[in-house]
């Protein structure tokens, strides 16, 4: 497809050594060699591809010199974006890429969109749709697990499973049909049914398998929504910032004093952790720290992981206990900090309130306990040591919810079959879950989508 040509500042704005302005299209170089100038008088229209060449920005309306820079020139169809790419290498710092952009933009490029280059890589064939996706959860990557898995789907792992099931139901599909246009065989009813079945529960099988790693792959890419809870004053507080290693959270003796939701990210041992502070939850009458109040019962109920705090030198009151009650169900480890002082506490019910789950002694004041809630947290998501370069991650939200629906159909096209269904309707719940499993390689998919989902790519990507 012939597209028109765009630009856009490919770096940090105004950050670094070097800045890169991009430009993708048919008059790349054309619009490269129009404002370029060789020491050595050559120009970019006869040059090799995949070369780099010294010399200078010009205006050549008013004959000045604009930049010193190196120039990419990158002819199609072997390229980023499978069409001719010049990448202008200048001196960093915002005006200098700025004023060679404004300049490309004069001789006839247009700005590119957010996340347009990787679009057009999509629209020309050279990465799906997940592959896509794969490279924007790449620059968001937390921590080295999450950047092997984005990396594993951007060389289509995923891709490729996806598309062999899509294989597997089309093959079924078209079987079928050849069975039904000879049914003058006797047993091809039976024959069929057994075909869909088997292949039904195939598919089904194996997007079970993939749909198991969703956990693990989402905590990856998204963090782990880890909420600190407990009573004012117990030391909530003082736990994120012995995660964080420094002072991000005010800590006074004052309870009450977390007004609001703070939230950080941290890695433990390669879990990546969406940290979020709270205000001590209990009944008051100071307005602001009962919003505050209001707003950790809302996060509280977001959250993948509860860090339930209480406080060894103090007995169990009611707000704890319903405190507990508000966490049922939900991942959580408790934590008993404070241990430093006299016992007070009731170790025997805090037991009993747990209901089996991880307890840690923890004194955030002599700084121990941390390595055993590390220890829990990592041992609770990853047992073992989780090797990420040989199993396929599902890790998208977006890509979660299509394996569901497809499963719903393929559970569906199984009923339909085991109970009688008249075939043509197994067929439709057959050819849906194909469908569905093609949108996430963006086969099967439309515009719309695909403009929303670059949009949420950075400038100049
Ligand atoms: N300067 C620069 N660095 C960059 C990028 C870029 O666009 N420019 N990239 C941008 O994100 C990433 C590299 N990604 C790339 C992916 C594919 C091709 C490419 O030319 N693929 C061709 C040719 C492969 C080959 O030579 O064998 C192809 O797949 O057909 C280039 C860059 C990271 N570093
Ligand atoms: N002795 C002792 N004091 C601690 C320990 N951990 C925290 N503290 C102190 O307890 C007080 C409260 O700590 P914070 O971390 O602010 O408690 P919080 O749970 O965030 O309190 P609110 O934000 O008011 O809900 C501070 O004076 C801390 O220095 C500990 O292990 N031992
Ligand atoms: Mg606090």
């Amino acid at each position: 497809m012939e597209f028109d040509t765009i630009a856009a500042i490919s770096t940090p704005l105004g950050e670094g050594a070097i800045g890169i302005v991009r430009i993708t299209g048919p008059d790349a170089i054309k619009i490269a060699d129009d404002i370029f100038q060789s020491p050595s008088g050559k120009t970019l229209m006869e040059v090799n591809s995949h070369t780099i060449h010294y010399g200078f920005i010009i205006d050549k309306r008013e004959n000045k010199k604009i930049e010193e820079v190196m120039v990419s020139i990158m002819k199609g169809p072997k390229t980023f974006t499978r069409e001719d790419v010049v990448e202008i290498n200048c001196h960093g710092g915002l005006l200098s890429v700025n004023r060679v952009l404004q300049l490309v933009l004069t001789k006839g490029a247009r700005i590119a969109e957010p996340g347009e280059f990787t679009k057009r890589a999509f629209v020309n064939g050279r990465i799906d749709l997940s592959q896509a996706e794969a490279v924007m959860d790449l620059i968001r990557a937390k921590t080295d697990r999450a950047m092997n898995v984005a990396l594993g789907q951007m060389e289509g792992r995923l891709s490729k499973k996806i598309r062999k099931l899509r294989q597997e139901i089309l093959e079924v599909l078209a079987q079928v049909e050849v069975n039904i246009d000879y049914p003058e065989y006797d047993d091809v009813e039976e024959m069929t049914h057994t075909l869909l079945q088997e292949k039904a529960k195939y598919v089904k099988n194996e997007i079970e398998k993939l749909l198991e790693t969703s956990k693990q792959g989402k905590i990856l890419r998204e963090g782990l929504a880890t909420v600190i809870i407990g009573r004012p004053n117990v030391g909530k507080s003082s736990l994120l910032n012995s995660f964080v290693h420094e002072n991000k959270a005010i800590v006074t003796d004052i309870p009450g004093t977390t007004r609001d939701v703070i939230e950080e990210y941290v890695n433990v041992r390669g879990v990546p952790l969406r940290l979020v502070d709270t205000a001590g939850i209990r009944e008051t009458e100071d307005i602001v720290e009962r919003i505050g109040v209001e707003r950790s019962r809302k996060v509280l109920k977001e959250a993948d992981l509860i860090l339930f705090v209480v406080n060894y030198n103090e007995e169990i009151t009611e707000e704890d206990r319903k405190l507990f009650e508000t966490i049922k169900g939900m991942d959580a480890i408790i934590i008993i900090n404070k241990l430093d002082l006299p016992q007070k506490l009731d170790i025997e019910e805090i037991k009993k309130l747990a209901e089996g789950r991880t307890i840690i002694y923890a004194s955030m004041k002599d700084d121990k306990g941390m390595d055993e809630l590390e220890q829990a947290i990592s041992s609770m998501y990853f047992k073992g040591e989780i090797e990420t370069s040989d199993l396929t991650y599902v890790s998208n939200a977006r890509h979660i919810a299509l394996l569901n629906n497809a499963m719903q159909m393929i559970d569906e096209a199984l009923f339909g079959v085991e109970s009688g269904v008249p075939i043509d309707i197994v067929q439709i719940d057959m050819t849906k879950s194909w469908e569905t499993l093609g949108e996430i390689t963006g086969d099967s998919v439309h515009d719309e989508l695909i403009n929303q989902l670059f949009s949420q790519f950075c400038l100049g990507k």
